[in-house]
């Protein structure tokens, strides 16, 4: 489903290059829930972010379902990232002037579905997530928490083939944190979405059932975990 081959991404620093991804070759088949794990500017967030179609590699090659994104043009990377992928992002990137409800309905806009499709969706998703009193208010009448499940329930709403999680749960409580994960992992087992997440909790990666870790940019380990060893 996903195939990065030789992905390095680099930054110009003044007179010298500092490279943030160092030829990472890195294969997620359709089904599977991939940790990428690793210590801060190790390139995680980069990696995820190239894996979203939100940012482009330096050099080597993303294919996305056997395609090479490299030869796609623009439009169809952007119409790649709507339909089929779900971005959870670190930082929310909630739209500040539109209500939770609006929030929500902007990616099934963007999908093309028909007003009371959307209605129906938005309305399972502010129940699924407990948000129906927040409806109607705005991002920053929010906590970060409650953010952190707009983000969520937004990047769950296209029922996305992949879904791409920066520290989905980092700013969430424990049990919130934990209901998260458990929806991921439901989807995952359930209904087949592929699922990459970022983290910095070992607890959270036990939801998956693989471990990559970056060290200075490149893979340093690429585990598989077992029934054993992965959450019950
Ligand atoms: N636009 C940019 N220009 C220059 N350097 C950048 C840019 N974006 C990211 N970097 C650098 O790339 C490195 C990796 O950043 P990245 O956000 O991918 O790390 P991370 O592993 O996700 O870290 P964290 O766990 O702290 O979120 C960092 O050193 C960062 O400064």
């Amino acid at each position: 489903m996903i195939k990065l081959q030789n992905i390095t991404k680099s930054y110009r620093n003044g007179f010298k290059r500092a490279f943030v991804l160092r030829r990472v070759s890195l294969e997620i088949n359709e089904g599977e829930f991939v940790t990428i794990m690793g210590p801060s500017g190790a390139g995680k967030s980069t990696l995820l972010h190239i894996m979203g179609l939100l940012d482009e590699p330096s050099d080597g090659d993303y294919l996305f379902r056997g395609e090479s994104t490299a030869s796609m043009s623009n439009k169809q990377r952007t119409e790649l990232h709507r339909t089929q992928i779900g971005f959870v992002f670190q930082a929310y990137h909630l739209i500040d002037d539109l209500t939770v409800y609006e929030n929500l309905e902007t990616p099934l806009l963007y999908k093309g579905l028909g007003r009371s499709e959307r209605k129906s969706k938005v309305a399972e998703m502010l129940d699924r997530f407990s948000l129906v009193a927040k409806q109607k208010l705005f991002p920053n009448q929010l906590s970060g928490g409650q953010q952190q499940l707009v983000g969520v329930a937004r990047a769950l709403i296209i029922e996305p083939r992949v879904i791409l999680a920066d520290e989905p749960t980092g700013n969430l409580q424990s049990q919130q944190g934990e209901d998260i994960m458990q929806t991921l992992r439901d989807l995952n087992e359930n209904d087949g979405v592929t699922i990459v997440q970022v983290t910095h909790s070992e607890k959270q990666a036990r939801y998956g059932d693989r471990i990559v870790r970056l060290v200075d940019g490149a893979v340093d380990e690429d585990l598989r975990l077992n029934a054993e060893t992965a959450a019950a």
